[in-house]
């Protein structure tokens, strides 16, 4: 072997030597390499799965509401209540949607009843986490689905015989107008009373015959010393059908008083007084606002209509709902150049006006159509008070209208001791007259009651006019029990009303059945419901306190009870 070849060999040897070495420590470090790609991807697909598991079971971002066992319970299952704050109220905020505080911590429970509610809502048959169920109730509380009205339950109501017990045979005085007495054939041209024709409004030719009188008039005609209307008189759906549709001729705005209203006339020289919407039903009077600063709703004044009527003492004057074209109906029927320069178009082209009047008649509290359509209540004007003048009358449990001050009621234990000696409360109806003023009042929680007024001609045997509604309703997860105050101080009822109320706590009468059955014959009812499902359950949770406080009374007194109905079979 030449030392070439040996060399040569040699160096062969030690090239593979090395080429082997280069190619074991390519292959360690390829393995590395690998190995800490894979760490790197296991690392990373922990990190992932951490994170995951945290988005699952936590959301950071949102507040963490710690709900107890029995809350989470009752959100979920309708039959159980939720725990009750200090004052027996539901904690907010945890409502589920479509449930209000009375279903699910009131005395009765609506899911349970209707079964057609289910606490927490499922859409396309997706369950909701509680979470998201508490989330969406903090930012809106939704009203409750409202459910079919039960016309048979208010029928039957008003068939009962409470409700039909004959009043006193009528005088000729116990009428508030009267036709002249029936004329000779030859004579009736010269008493009839003919209108000349006015631009928009009809002639009118009328005589003693009652066919001659428009709804209005009849309404007027009706009117007698007990009541402001018979409800089984057919005139009463041709006056709602007149206030409902009638053709507007004239709008012009209503004085006195402090909100804005209008007094609308129709062809035949009827007319209406006009409350405007101001405030979506669902809508709860803010708790921080003094009753006389509250809004006037419009569908409060037709519900009070309602609920006087359900009540059976016919002394709220018949409103029924109306929209109105803002733009043909009003401002281009009024003849006030005033009331005309106040409207404007919003930002998003709705028209508005805001009129005249003592408060909230500006541009912040300007009333909007939708575009121009505007939601309305329109009440029966009574008669003229030069025809018909009438009285009114400071209500002994006022409210004070101040911030630092408090009523007399408030202060003295034996308030109603000294009214009982005062005139007129000291003799005939009065006093049982305001207690069921105040129970009215109490039911739709209507705090603004300053007055009441009666007709001039029926002296002090009468019964007491209910105007100015419109600030009732402004709250269904509150009751305001202070409003009850002449029946709990006084202590004393009439038998009718008791017995009206009782029968209107049995399922078979339901008051909030009733009036929902009774608003769904109002026209707004298209659009919607005149009153939420919340503020029909606060109905008959209020209804269950009044018969609590004669309950309470009937202990404490044996006169409790004033017998206006001695004959009454019942
Ligand atoms: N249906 C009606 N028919 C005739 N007059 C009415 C009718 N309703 C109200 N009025 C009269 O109009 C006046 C003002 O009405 P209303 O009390 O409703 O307005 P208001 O602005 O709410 O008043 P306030 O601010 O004093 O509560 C009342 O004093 C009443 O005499
Ligand atoms: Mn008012």
């Amino acid at each position: 072997m030449s030392r070439v070849s040996v060399h040569r060999d040699w160096g062969v040897i030690q090239s593979f030597h090395l080429a082997e070495k280069m190619m074991r420590w390519c292959v360690r470090r390829r393995a590395r390499a690998l190995c800490l790609v894979l760490a790197c991807l296991s690392v990373l697909l922990h990190l992932f799965l951490v994170l995951l598991t945290l988005s699952v079971y936590q959301t950071p971002s949102e507040p963490q509401v710690q709900l107890p066992s029995k809350t989470i319970r009752a959100l979920t299952d309708p039959t159980v209540t939720p725990p009750m704050d200090s004052h027996g109220k539901a904690p907010s905020g945890l409502r589920p949607p479509g449930v209000s505080i009375m279903d699910v911590g009131g005395d009765r429970n609506m899911a349970a009843r209707t079964g057609e509610e289910s606490s927490v809502p499922k859409q396309d048959g997706a369950v909701k986490t509680l979470s998201e169920t508490v989330k969406m109730e903090c930012v809106n509380t939704p009203d409750l689905q409202p459910l079919k009205p039960n016309l048979t339950k208010m029928e039957a109501l008003f068939k009962h015989p409470l409700y039909n017990v004959p009043g006193p045979p009528l005088q000729d005085d116990d009428w508030l107008l009267r036709m002249k007495p029936k004329v000779k054939e030859q004579e009736l041209e010269s008493h009839q009373w003919l209108s000349a024709s006015e631009e928009g409004y009809d002639a009118v030719h009328l005589n003693n015959d009652v066919d001659t009188h428009p709804p209005w008039l009849r309404f007027h005609m009706g009117i007698t010393r007990w009541q402001l209307y018979d409800p089984r008189d057919p005139n009463l759906h041709l006056l709602e059908d007149q206030l409902a549709s009638d053709k507007i001729v004239s709008a012009l705005q209503k004085t006195g008083g402090t909100q804005l209203k209008l007094v609308m006339s129709f062809p035949n020289y009827g007319q209406a007084l006009l409350k405007p919407m101001k405030q979506e039903r669902n809508e709860e009077t803010n708790y921080n606002l003094y009753y006389f600063s509250d809004f006037e709703r419009h569908n409060a004044e037709i519900a009070a209509y309602h609920l006087d009527r359900v009540l059976g003492f016919r002394r709220v004057p018949p409103a029924v709902g109306r929209l109105v074209d803002m733009i043909k109906e009003i401002k281009e029927t009024t003849t006030d150049g005033k009331l005309a320069k106040t409207f404007f178009n919003s930002a998003v082209g709705n028209t508005c006006f805001y009129g005249q009047c003592s408060y909230y008649c500006s541009t912040e509290h300007a009333v909007c159509g939708r575009p121009r359509a505007l939601e309305v209540s329109m009440a029966a004007m009574l008669p003229d008070l030069s025809l018909a003048p009438r009285r009114s009358w400071r209500s002994p449990w006022r409210r004070s209208y101040s911030r630092s001050k408090l009523a007399q009621w408030e202060k003295e234990k034996d308030y109603c001791d000294t009214v009982k000696k005062t005139p007129p409360y000291d003799e005939g109806t009065r006093l049982v007259d305001v207690i069921d003023m105040a129970i009215l009042d109490f039911l739709m929680s209507n705090l603004d009651r300053h007055h009441y007024e009666t007709f001039e001609k029926f002296g002090n045997d009468t019964f007491l006019i209910h105007l100015d509604n419109g600030r009732a309703f402004g709250r269904f997860s509150k009751d305001e029990p202070s409003i009850l105050a002449p029946l709990e101080q006084c202590c004393r009822v009439r038998r009718s009303t008791l017995m009206k109320l009782q029968l209107l706590a049995l399922p078979q009468h339901r008051l909030s059945d009733v009036m929902r059955a009774s608003l769904s014959k109002d026209p707004l009812t298209t659009v919607a419901p005149l009153l939420s499902e919340q503020h029909l359950a606060a109905l008959d949770r209020r209804l269950a306190r009044v018969l609590k406080a004669v309950a309470d009374c009937q202990e404490r007194y044996s006169n409790a009870i004033y017998n206006d109905i001695t004959d009454y079979p019942g």
